[in-house]
């Protein structure tokens, strides 16, 4: 095998000055705005001031389903040279523990993307009983399997087994995920050569780049701090010449999912005896409460109750107004609203969460009226007073029932949490789901919601078949706000659910110069990311990059 890797690179080498010949052909027929590596793109993002809203008031959609289809295409000619260079196609070994519906979606979406580049993919099932050396032994097998080049471990895992320990047994060289220590670690270094960086940072920066977007001497805010994405990103937005990324410990953002008079509280008393960022003045404020200890763990771990009163998470919406490109990556729908955004700014939103349509959503508070209780800087809309979600906006969704009220100064909503059925089943992905009962699993709901919601994305029927999740179906007539990219509304057992991001894509819209919407953003691009990884893996092991 090793004698045969000189001959293998010449033959490489012809192939790629062949496949550049097709590529320039090819690329006439990708209307996707897609650019390959070292063209000039284009797509008009590229002309975006980053100062100035898009003409006609609407941002430029950055369509992460037809850009991560076109980077699929190109992957193609290199599965086929790969192919015939090793004698068999590259293969993606994939290790998926328990049944929950949407890691078996997503699994199944990598199952289905590598087979339609024609690679081949080893999963090996895993049930939630299992344990931290029998998990670990599966992973060694299949990173041992000659016929694999690239290895994944979908997540989340049970609870009780360790993400941690389980990453030091894959290899390396076969981490398509880029989770390994030695992965992430020449990643976050400067200098010490990366290798394989995680997909779903890598789909962000590809979208970027594919659509125009220069990070050099941007400022960017990363929202999330995830070891998955908040952070991998931040380092690679800091690798491609950002002016400056600030990354939002997860206690700036969580404590916005909480019951808002609470957060009210914090502030106001916060406010008293920090200063502020430049930014209109707070509401008069009741005597501080007694300073916080400090809570958490170095990863962030949540905080405690207090956490929020010295942590200036009120400051959270001046900070992504700061932004020239603003990540959301926190798991929670529509968090970022119209007036947390910069007039112009390219907005990346990696959420993806699955909410009803009933009235029972979290109840909403806009910035104009939580962060500084002075009403609305940019003409956006407050919340509706039931808690419904965004409000003026509304084009046909039923969702969208508020009204538009000039003035904010008050919290808006209710100040109750809805609670019921809301169950968060990833760090970045969350089911806000109404009382259906017994009989009905928030995971069946998942499962339904994202399977009809892939159908839908798709421009079709639900693919909620087989799954045992009633009746799946979905698809209907929805709509993506103004995007027109992908269809997001479904119905289950008569409730109708649709898939958000972090971001309120209708109100953002209007304030920034460009947008991935949720579904058919960053998701799309995840997958195409770890196609792309696999067949560096592929080449690694080929001798046809050097390690
Ligand atoms: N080992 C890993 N686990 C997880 C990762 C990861 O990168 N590696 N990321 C997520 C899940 N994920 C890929 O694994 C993923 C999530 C969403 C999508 C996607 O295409 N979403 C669609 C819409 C939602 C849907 O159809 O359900 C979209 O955004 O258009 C792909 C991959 C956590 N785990």
């Amino acid at each position: 095998m090793r004698r045969a890797v000189p001959v293998c690179r010449l033959l490489y080498q012809l192939a790629q000055q062949k496949e550049q010949a097709c590529r320039q052909i090819s690329n006439a027929f990708f209307a996707s705005g897609a650019v390959p590596a070292g063209q000039p793109a284009l797509n008009p993002v590229a002309n975006l001031s980053f100062t100035k809203p898009s003409v006609g008031g609407r941002a430029v959609i950055l369509d992460g389903r037809a850009v991560a289809a076109a980077w699929e295409r190109e992957l193609v000619g290199d599965v086929a040279r790969l192919t015939e260079l090793l004698g068999r196609p590259p293969g993606l070994g994939v290790v998926l523990v328990g049944s929950r519906p949407d890691s078996m979606l997503y699994v199944t979406k990598k199952q289905e993307a590598c087979q339609k580049a024609g690679m081949n993919t080893y999963v090996h099932h895993l049930p939630d009983t299992v344990s931290q050396s029998q998990l670990e032994a599966a992973l060694a097998h299949v990173c041992a399997d000659g016929r694999v080049d690239g290895v994944l471990i979908q997540l989340p895992l049970p609870r009780h087994l360790s993400e941690e320990a389980v990453m030091e047994v894959l290899d390396p060289r076969k981490d398509v995920d880029g989770f390994h220590p030695l992965n992430m670690g020449r990643m976050l270094m400067r200098g010490r050569g990366v290798r394989l960086v995680p997909a779903t940072p890598l789909g962000c920066i590809e979208l970027l780049r594919r659509s125009g977007v220069d990070v050099q001497g941007k400022n960017c805010v990363v929202l999330g701090d995830s070891n998955i994405v908040g952070t991998p990103l931040a380092a690679m937005l800091r690798d491609k010449g950002a002016a400056a990324v600030t990354i939002c410990h997860r206690r700036s953002y969580r404590e916005w999912f909480e019951d808002q008079q609470e957060v009210q509280r914090k502030r106001a008393a916060a406010a008293v005896c920090l200063p502020r960022l430049p930014g209109p003045t707070p509401a008069p404020a009741p005597p501080p409460p007694p300073p916080a200890s400090p809570s958490g763990g170095p990863d962030g771990g949540g905080g405690g109750p207090d956490g929020g009163d010295s942590f200036q998470s009120y400051q959270l919406p001046d900070l992504t107004r700061s932004a020239d490109i603003l990540v959301v990556a926190v798991g929670h729908p529509e968090l970022v609203r119209g007036d947390w955004v910069r007039p112009g700014a390219v907005v990346i939103d990696v959420g993806i969460n699955v909410v009803s349509t009933l009235p029972r959503s979290p109840p909403r508070v806009s910035s104009s009226g939580s962060s500084n209780g002075s009403g609305s800087s940019n003409g956006n809309c407050s919340s509706s007073s039931d808690g419904g979600g965004s409000s003026c906006n509304s084009e046909g969704q039923g969702r969208q029932t508020g009204e538009c009220r000039g003035s904010g100064g008050g919290g808006g909503g209710d100040g109750s949490s809805s609670g019921s059925g809301s169950t968060t089943i990833s760090s970045s992905t969350a089911v806000v789901s109404p009382d259906l009962g017994d009989a009905e699993s928030s995971a069946s709901i998942v499962a339904a919601a994202t399977a009809a919601a892939a159908g839908a994305g798709n421009g079709g029927a639900a693919t909620g078949d087989g799954d045992g999740c009633g009746d799946g179906s979905g698809g209907g007539g929805g709509s993506s706000g103004s995007s027109g990219v992908a269809a997001s509304l479904y119905s289950h057992r008569n409730v109708v659910f649709q898939v958000v991001g972090d971001v309120a894509f209708d109100e953002v819209s209007r304030v920034a110069g460009a947008i991935t919407p949720v579904p058919g953003g960053i998701g799309p691009m995840t997958i195409a990311a770890v196609l792309h990884n696999t067949l560096k893996a592929a080449k690694y092991r080929a001798g046809l990059e050097p390690w």
